[in-house]
């Protein structure tokens, strides 16, 4: 079972280096008892076996933000979500070296998820440096266009919000453009400096660091579901 093949196999995609052994003992002991069920209907209840608000992270890549999401609001629920198995490895690490109790952990698709929450269920939704499919052909992939933002939106309560940071300027401006068709969301910016800077509450990625350290400007947005 400590074979990175097995584990390979059993449990989805993964990237770069093969699992140490301390790490192959989270994904067989650890993940079994934090993954959302497969099937059926899912909510506070099932998930937590309480009702409390509820917080879903679309590809958490190393899971440090929803870690730090997690331990700052214990009271609320988190739902991470991350196809690779070496995110969720991180996420794994964290979770145990902070000892939280309020994560969810779903190794695939983050939108097979939240359809099967219930409708205006809720409280907050993160995409954070999300795949920025730079080629015009593949611009329907982006997860910035109507068909998942109308799933998100459905998912949310009213007063809700969804946060989306980028770091790549094309991903930025089409997310305007997409953000600014719809009107069931509400920009959260006064000044330029409202997405120029990182609020207090949103722990830093991998990613973001990374853009940083390459001189990148990051743009963070927040939109409240109306
Ligand atoms: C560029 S990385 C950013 C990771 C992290 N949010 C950060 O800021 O460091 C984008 C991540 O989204 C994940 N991802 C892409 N599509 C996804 C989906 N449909 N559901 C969940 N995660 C997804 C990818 O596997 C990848 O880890």
């Amino acid at each position: 079972m400590n074979d990175p093949t097995t584990i390979r196999r059993l449990y989805g995609r993964r990237q770069g280096h093969k699992l140490r052994q301390g790490q192959a003992a989270l994904v067989e002991e650890m993940l079994p008892t934090l993954s959302v069920p497969e099937e059926g209907p899912l909510d506070a209840v099932r998930l937590f076996g309480e009702d409390r608000p509820l917080q879903v992270e679309i590809g958490f890549g190393a899971g440090e933000h929803l870690a730090g999401q997690a331990e700052a609001t214990p009271g609320t629920g988190f739902i991470g979500c991350e196809p690779f198995l070496n995110g969720v490895v991180g996420a794994l690490g964290h979770i145990r070296d902070r000892d939280l109790s309020n994560v969810r952990l779903h190794m695939g698709d983050a939108l097979e998820v939240i359809e099967r929450l219930p409708d205006a269920s809720l409280d907050r939704v993160y995409l954070l440096h999300p795949d920025p499919w730079p080629k015009a052909r593949h611009a329907k992939r982006r997860m910035m266009n109507h068909g998942p933002l109308d799933t998100i939106a459905r998912k949310l309560k009213s007063g809700g919000e969804f946060r989306l940071g980028t770091d790549d300027p094309t991903y930025c401006h089409w997310s305007m453009m997409i953000m600014n068709a719809r009107d069931d969301f509400e920009w959260q910016a006064r000044t330029p400096a409202d997405f120029l800077t990182r609020p207090a509450d949103w722990p830093e990625t991998r990613y973001e660091r990374k853009a940083r350290r390459q001189g990148h400007e990051v743009w963070y947005f927040r939109y409240i579901r109306r």
